[in-house]
């Protein structure tokens, strides 16, 4: 291993993500053509920043990405993974609309789609472990 070696240098982020589940459906986002995992679908959410809780952070991010007021309950699910680029220290939280309705202000598209929907679309590979999960149990 060199000194330069990108292992030796890779960003770790906390991201929070929130799984909001309606009516047997639950609600995924479509990344951003321009942002790194273009166009594979999430979780809505982000980085947690600097001072900020992971709930005072859902909520924002929420806010921002779908005009909504949320609130997070339990954590449902986490996982480190590691990416080229960075590595991510995700949390998903069990998390309730208080204020709708949803509004799609920075992803490609918004879904609410059934478990057995899932194979249908590409999500990010840090999300795998978990959509299983709920593929067993919604
Ligand atoms: N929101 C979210 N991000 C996820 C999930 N799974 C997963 O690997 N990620 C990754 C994708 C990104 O690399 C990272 C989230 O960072 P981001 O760049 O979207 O965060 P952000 O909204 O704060 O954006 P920015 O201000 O840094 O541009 O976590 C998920 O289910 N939801």
């Amino acid at each position: 291993m060199t000194h330069s070696d990108p292992m030796d240098t890779k960003k770790i982020f906390n991201i929070v993500a929130a799984f909001i589940y309606e009516q047997n459906r639950f609600l995924i986002c479509q990344r951003p053509k321009t942002k790194a995992r273009a166009l594979l679908w999430e979780f809505a959410g982000g980085k947690v920043e600097q001072g900020e809780s992971h709930i005072q952070a859902l909520k924002r991010e929420c806010m921002e990405e779908l005009a909504i007021e949320v609130e997070p309950s339990g954590l449902f699910y986490q996982n480190s993974h590691e990416y080229e680029d960075i590595i991510v220290n995700l949390f998903i939280y069990h998390t309730k609309i208080i204020k709708g309705p949803v509004q799609k202000l920075e992803h490609e598209d918004i879904r609410w789609i059934s478990s057995e929907e899932i194979d249908n679309y590409a999500f990010c590979p840090a999300d795998k472990e978990v959509l299983e999960i709920i593929k067993q149990n919604y």
